[in-house]
């Protein structure tokens, strides 16, 4: 059957893997923690794809790097981690700064060479 739905999504549709709860041994672990890392990356490799919309539609370079909205990010995923049960301190903001910070330095390698000299299409 075709399935047309986004890699992203596919790959977090299902867990294959013993819950955490029910694991016996470090082979049930690690076999939950490499199926999570594959969701991860599908999740991440999506989240790089609107990096490259964000340097093709912002005109301004000086708005790749938005500190309100690193806030605003900061703020929405503190609320997530509470309903569910993620420490915030301990790992999504250290992980979410860093992870911001990869995807700015990113975000300006795709806007600067969008905007190449001798690039087909300047905005
Ligand atoms: O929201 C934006 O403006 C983005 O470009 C995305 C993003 C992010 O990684 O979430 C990256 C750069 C900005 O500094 C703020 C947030």
């Amino acid at each position: 059957m075709d399935d047309a739905r986004p890699a992203a999504l596919k790959a977090v549709k299902t867990f294959q893997a013993p819950d955490p709860d029910d694991c016996r041994d470090m082979t049930d672990v690690r076999q939950g923690v490499d199926e999570i890392d594959r969701m991860l990356v599908a999740l991440i490799a999506r989240r790089q794809g609107y990096m490259d919309a964000a340097a093709r539609i912002k005109t301004d370079r000086n708005v790749v790097r938005d500190e309100k909205r690193i806030n605003d990010v900061l703020a929405k995923v503190k609320a997530e981690c509470a309903r569910q049960g993620l420490s915030f301190e301990a790992i999504a903001e250290p992980v979410w700064r860093e992870m911001m910070e990869r995807c700015i330095a990113y975000e300006f390698e795709v806007w600067d060479e969008l905007r190449a000299p001798g690039k087909a299409s300047q905005t």
